[in-house]
């Protein structure tokens, strides 16, 4: 098992003209290995005593499973606007905790990332940073408004070559908008990212629980799964219509997965057009049930459903209906959290657990192996969002973006070790197994985390 060190190391002191040998990883979990990476590079993989006289550093990583990094298709970093609740950095950093080499940031700032400066400006943020390789999604329309598409090909065009478009925290719900957007994208290969939400089903700020006995229980304005899946059904209907890609984002009901089922199977037949879905840790494990104790960090867009709602989310992950796993990452400021549930901010943190969760809930029970794992976290990520250079193989002459994990490391999560500037965190108190223990960009280690008590 490998002690990392306790420190994160600056970027400054880290070059990638070093050489790292990675020794008895087991790579997505099949038989140990060693991996040799100079120049961030991936050089060799195999039994390689004699390379590691050369190596500037060596890691021990028997018993740990070596992963592609991590790539979240859905992090909300909160700058520009809100500072006090996430920025690029403080965002990139937790990412890097959680194993993540690349993250998508949502445009829901402020102002709202609907131009190619904006889009660039969050991009550069991010290399600054230098702890993941931050991409930019593009608002679908001007100031996530519903009406005017945003420029989506100068931002295409831009230095932070955007392909990934979403109103998210809005739908893009006039199917004539819709429609223009995916036909515009099409043209350059990029793909709508939607927050399903029919608005007059569920309307925006007030609906907040999962519509059922406990929302009238609680006295809670209802957030049915119907308002979620007309909008999936509505747009992989446009999207067969267009020819163009649509990805649903925080897919959360079992009537969800019928729709994704029945849109995948037709899309394969006539491969013009493609219907992607994620789901996000929180919908792969917690349930309605939560909102009984009135807790804001449990108030979540789309909301937390009940037992056979995550069931058929699980079964969907791993037969492959549900392509990825996204964070849906969403920091929230105290002052903004700490409401009566029903006038507190919607969202949960994610970056930090989700491999644990993924590893509680899909490893753990045989749903997934890590092949599967990083199939979900990166490979197919990587694939819906066109990035080149993450989720590769684990091979020689691809980049080094690589995660170490320990699946054996059981933990309980506290919410005050986030490197992240907010504390709604849905995990704290749970025991978790399965944890990150290294993550490294293009050979550079970006997170060093602690060695695990037994
Ligand atoms: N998921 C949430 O509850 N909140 C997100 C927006 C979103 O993903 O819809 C946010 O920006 O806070
Ligand atoms: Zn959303
Ligand atoms: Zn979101």
């Amino acid at each position: 098992m490998v002690e990392p060190a306790d420190t994160r190391r600056s970027t400054t002191e880290m070059s990638n003209t070093m050489s790292l040998l990675i020794k008895g990883a087991s790579v997505l979990g099949a038989e140990p290995t060693d991996v040799y990476v100079e120049e961030g590079v991936i050089r060799e993989i195999g039994s390689l005593t004699a390379t590691a006289e050369a190596a500037d550093e060596v890691v021990d990583a028997s018993g740990l499973v070596l992963l592609p990094g991590l790539v979240d298709l859905h992090t909300h970093l909160r700058q520009p606007g809100r500072e006090d609740a996430e920025t690029v950095a403080t965002g990139a950093a937790a990412a890097a905790a959680g194993g993540y080499t690349a993250v998508l940031a949502m445009a829901n700032t402020s102002p709202v990332t609907d131009t190619a400066e904006a889009a660039v400006s969050v991009w550069e943020l991010g290399r600054e940073a230098g702890l993941a390789d931050v991409f930019p999604v593009g608002a679908v329309t001007k100031g996530l408004g519903g009406e005017e598409l945003a420029e989506l090909s100068l931002m295409n065009r831009s230095r932070a070559g955007v392909k990934v478009f979403s109103d998210d925290g809005r739908c893009v719900s006039d199917p004539r908008v819709m429609r223009r957007a995916l036909e515009y994208v099409k043209s350059f290969g990029g793909v709508i990212s939607q927050h399903s939400q029919d608005p007059s089903l569920a309307p925006y700020g007030s609906a907040c629980c999962h519509e059922g006995e406990l929302s009238g229980r609680l006295g809670l304005p209802g957030w049915p799964g119907v308002a979620e899946e007309v909008i999936v059904a509505r747009d992989v209907m446009l999207a067969r219509h267009t020819g163009s890609r649509v990805h649903v984002a925080h897919a959360s009901t079992a009537g969800t997965v019928e729709v994704l089922r029945w849109a995948k199977a037709q899309a394969e037949k006539d491969g013009s057009w493609a219907v992607t879905a994620e789901v996000t840790p929180h919908h792969l494990l917690l349930t309605t049930d939560l909102l009984s104790g009135y807790d804001p960090t449990f108030k979540v867009n789309p909301p937390l459903r009940p037992a056979e709602d995550v069931e058929a989310l699980r079964e969907a992950l791993a037969d492959g209906t549900i392509d990825a796993v996204a964070t849906d990452h969403a920091p929230h400021a105290r002052q903004d959290k700490e409401h009566a549930f029903v006038d507190a901010a919607f969202g949960m943190l994610g970056l930090e657990e989700s491999l644990s969760v993924v590893s509680t809930v899909m490893v753990s029970s045989g749903l997934l192996d890590w092949a599967g794992v990083a199939r979900v976290m990166s490979s197919t990520p990587a694939r819906i969002a066109g990035l080149e250079g993450h989720g590769r193989p684990v091979a020689v002459g691809e980049p080094a973006n690589l995660t170490l994990v320990d699946p054996a490391a059981t933990y309980v999560v506290d919410r005050d070790r986030s490197l992240s500037l907010s504390r709604n965190n849905p995990w704290h108190d749970r025991k978790l197994t399965g944890r990150v223990v290294s993550t490294y960009l293009r050979g550079e280690q970006t997170y060093a985390g602690q060695a695990v008590a037994p």
